[in-house]
Parts: structure tokens; C-alpha cells; sequence
């Protein structure tokens, strides 16, 4: 199994020590569930009463809540991952053993070009695997491809609304505060339009547990520039709801 890196030892055994179901029990919870990034939206939610919490999901970090949403006489689970693809997977992990099956994730991203506005719907059809977390599930690769179903489900819902977007690859990322100049340019070559922190990572977890994943994210900062222009990417609170109810309706597709 040794490798000269030990990221790339991976074991095909997949039996863990600890698997999630030691920990989390099955409840009845809807089977469909949206990964929200936008806590001011889940926020909101909480506030006005439109969710229900199933269940905290405990960290050391404290209490992360898990929401039942009430959309078109459908039930939907909705929770918000964490940053980071080994926090964000590890969650995805037990929302799984909780009983969700069927997921569609909406989030930001930074883009590498900037004639892709803040705003901008990305669905990404592959990702980079410049994250750590994939490896531990899926033998080493330097792409992964996204679930073709949850991809068709955003487009319906996206053309229903004749809300433009772009299919492309994404480079998922473990340290955000080490996107080179030249990786950036690399990214670029690869066909990457977008960066996060999540993405190959979740797709790794739901093919290894055989559940469907797909994910919308929307245009942000930009980052093929000499000085970094924030474009104010994290304050789009409307752009930030609409494709929130966007991946609800994704997610029902499935
Ligand atoms: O807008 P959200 O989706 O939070 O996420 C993006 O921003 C975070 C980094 O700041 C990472 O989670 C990345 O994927
Ligand atoms: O991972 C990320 C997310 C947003 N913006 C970035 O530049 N990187």
C-alpha cells in the first residue's frame, strides 16, 4: 500500500473503523436534501419559521442544524455543510446516514475569468481534484465527473426559468489562501471557470456511498487578475436566495 506520497495510498477495502452508521441512526427524514452554503439564507429561513429542524448534527464546533423545508406540498432536507471539503464531506457522510439520498448543493465560487459576471450560474459537469478528502474515497484520478441525473435536473429547472448558465469544469480546492498566479493559469488550460472548496470531494463521498449529487454555484470573486477583486461576491443576498430555491427545485427533479 505505501506509496511515495501518502495521499495516494489508497485502500480499495471499504470497510472504515469508524463508519458513520455507528454514530447516526436512520430517522425519517426526506430522502431529497439541498446543501446550502448561504447561511444568511438559511437564516432567514429559521427566522421566519419556513424550516423545521430534524436534528442537530453535533462538531466541535457545536450544533449544526439539519432543516426539513415544506416546497410545493414537498418535503426537503436542507442543511448548511461547512467550509471545506473535509468538514463539508464529513457531513454529507452523516446527512447519508441520516436516510438523504438524492442532493443538489448550491454555493459560490471564485471565478477565472472575468467575463463570467457576479451572479453567473456555473453547474459544474467535472472538478479538479486539488483536494485532499476525494482521495480517501475514490482511487487518485485528476478529474471527477458530476452525476449526469443531477446535472439534467438543474438544466430543466434552470431552462424552466430561462436563467442563463454556463456547464463547466470547476477546480476544487483545499487552500483558498494558495490560488497561485500560475495555478490559476494552469486551471484555466484544464477548462476550469470556477473555484470552491467542496465540489470533487462531494462527488467522490456520493459515488462512493452510491447516493446522487450534483451542484449549482454562482459566479464570485475573480481571481485571474494581478490584485484579487472580491466583487462584493459574499453581500448578493437576492442572487444568493434565487439560486437557493433554484437547487430546491433541482433537487425535487430527482
Ligand atoms: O459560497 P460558498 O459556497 O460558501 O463556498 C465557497 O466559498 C468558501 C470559501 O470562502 C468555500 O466553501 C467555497 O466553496
Ligand atoms: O474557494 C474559493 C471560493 C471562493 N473564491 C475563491 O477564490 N476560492
Amino acid at each position: 500500500m505505501k506509496k511515495e506520497y501518502p495521499i495516494l495510498e489508497f485502500d480499495s477495502n471499504t470497510k472504515s473503523v469508524i463508519d458513520p452508521t455507528i454514530l447516526i441512526k436512520p430517522i425519517d427524514i426526506p430522502i431529497k436534501a439541498v446543501i446550502c452554503f448561504f447561511n444568511d439564507v438559511l437564516e432567514d429561513l429559521r427566522v421566519k419559521g419556513k424550516v423545521r429542524l430534524i436534528q442537530n448534527i453535533r462538531t466541535e464546533i457545536g450544533p449544526n442544524p439539519i432543516y426539513e423545508l415544506e416546497y410545493l406540498g414537498e418535503k426537503v432536507t436542507v442543511f448548511h455543510p461547512g467550509v471545506g471539503a473535509p468538514l463539508a464531506a464529513g457531513m454529507f457522510e452523516e446527512v447519508i446516514a441520516l436516510g438523504a439520498r438524492k442532493f443538489i448543493a448550491c454555493g459560490g465560487a471564485g471565478v477565472l475569468d472575468e467575463k463570467v459576471a457576479v451572479g453567473h450560474v456555473i453547474v459544474p459537469t467535472s472538478a479538479i481534484r486539488d483536494e485532499g478528502t476525494s482521495y480517501h474515497y475514490i482511487s487518485p484520478s485528476r478529474e471527477i465527473s458530476v452525476d449526469k441525473v443531477g446535472v439534467e435536473a438543474i438544466e430543466k429547472v434552470l431552462t424552466k426559468h430561462k436563467c442563463k448558465y454556463i456547464l463547466s469544469k470547476t477546480w476544487t480546492t483545499d487552500a483558498i489562501y494558495r490560488e497561485t498566479y500560475d495555478k490559476v493559469k494552469l486551471r484555466k488550460t484544464e477548462g476550469c471557470l470556477a473555484v470552491e472548496m467542496e465540489c470533487s470531494a462531494f462527488c467522490a463521498v456520493a459515488n462512493f456511498r452510491d447516493v446522487i449529487f450534483a451542484q449549482i454555484l454562482y459566479g464570485g470573486d475573480l481571481v485571474d487578475c494581478e490584485e484579487w477583486d472580491a466583487r462584493d461576491w459574499n453581500n448578493q443576498t437576492e442572487i444568493r436566495e434565487r439560486i437557493f430555491w433554484l437547487a430546491v427545485e433541482a433537487c425535487l427533479e430527482l
